[in-house]
């Protein structure tokens, strides 16, 4: 594997950007306004709605409740939207699809029984013994064989597999466009639903930021602030052209995590977290903070600490993903978020 062109630093960072910034992601288990009013006093500062999982015009309703939660508890919080953008997802599954280790299953362009749909650019690209992994990296497939419109892969890793899951294709890199057409459709929307910031997935150059900016500014949206995520090697390489091109960083851990030997990734976190910290721009921590908290009322003593030591490394922002969207506990994982970042520096 090429080395990657980072230089871990350990110093500590020059400034805690103050005050920091906390997210919380819409979903099945955040979208009334009693939610949202726990939410915003634990201290949330914004929330994401993630387009890959439903367009702005279908969320109306969320929205709405967001809306009337900061009226109620009397604060103005951020609305950002995650673009779908170049992101490799599953389509629709009728039905989640239980995956044991050792069997069989197909990959298929056009929806089809007990098939996963993909999309025909990973068809095209997939060869014999070509690595797939779904969810974040929960779910291992290896091609076994690939015939034009439908490849037959082996389970290595199974589980329970859902709808719209991540998917990524190790050492493949695909020319997908900036943005999809519901992007293209969602930010005609973004004006009118109070959209404030625009995360853009999968960033591969300062290029892509200018590109996005000349979008904006043609939807009349240049107010917009942009946070650029990295999720894979190519991000890395070009983090300098895209630090100097956007207005925050995102270290994107879920995608980012499957691009590497995942136990590169903490060291990968504390390089880019220097970089930033070095050119001054402001970068927030994602993915899997208080994981645990999907099913737990209480994080484990590691998950509060990787929060602390992101606040530590310099990031101003942090933000729940499923803990929020699709957990059991929303308010009790904001206020463990806020709680941990915020904790008074000890001196023993
Ligand atoms: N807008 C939405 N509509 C329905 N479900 C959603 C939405 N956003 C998120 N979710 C659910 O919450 C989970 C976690 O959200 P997120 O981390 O944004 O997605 P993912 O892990 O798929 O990138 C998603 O996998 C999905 O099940
Ligand atoms: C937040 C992330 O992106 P997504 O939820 O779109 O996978 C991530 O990859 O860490």
């Amino acid at each position: 594997m090429k080395p990657l062109n980072l230089s871990p630093s350990f110093e500590p960072p020059a400034r805690r950007p103050a005050p920091l910034r906390f997210y919380g992601t819409f979903g099945p288990s955040c979208r009334d306004e009693k939610t949202f009013c726990t939410l915003l006093e634990a201290g949330m500062t914004g929330m994401r709605l993630n387009l890959s999982h439903g367009d702005l015009d279908r969320c109306a309703d969320w929205l709405a409740a967001f809306r009337a939660a900061q009226t109620c508890c009397g604060v103005t919080a951020d609305l950002m939207i995650d673009l779908h953008g170049p992101e490799l997802r599953i389509g629709t599954l009728p039905k989640p699809l239980a995956l044991s280790r050792g069997g069989r299953v197909r990959l298929a362009a056009a929806p089809a029984p007990d098939a996963i749909p993909v999309p025909a650019a990973v068809l095209d690209a997939l060869t014999p013994d070509q690595p797939l992994l779904l969810d974040d990296g929960q779910i291992e497939l290896r091609a076994v064989t690939c015939i034009a419109d439908s490849v037959c892969c082996r389970v290595i890793r199974g589980g329970r597999l859902e709808s719209r899951k991540s998917l990524a294709l190790p050492g493949i890199s695909l020319d997908l466009p900036l943005l999809t057409e519901s992007d293209r459709h969602n930010l005609t929307l973004a004006r009118t639903c109070g959209v404030t910031q625009v995360m853009m997935p999968f960033v591969q150059s300062g290029g892509d930021i200018r590109k996005l900016r000349e979008i904006l500014a043609e939807s009349r949206l240049e107010e917009l602030t942009i946070f650029a995520k990295i999720e894979n090697r190519v991000g890395l390489d070009h983090l300098d052209g895209i630090i100097r091109e956007t207005d925050w960083l995102v270290i994107a851990r879920g995608d980012l995590g499957s691009a590497l030997p995942l136990w590169r990734l903490p060291a990968v976190q504390k390089a880019v977290a220097a970089r930033c910290r070095a050119q001054n721009c402001p970068f927030m921590v994602v993915t899997q903070m208080l994981d645990s908290m999907r099913r737990h009322p209480v994080p484990t003593r590691a998950e509060v600490c990787d929060v602390y030591n992101a606040v530590c490394d310099g990031a101003a922002a942090l933000m729940l993903t499923g803990e929020t969207a699709a957990g059991n506990y929303p308010a009790e994982a904001m206020r463990y978020l806020v709680r941990t970042a915020t904790a008074e520096v000890v001196t023993l």
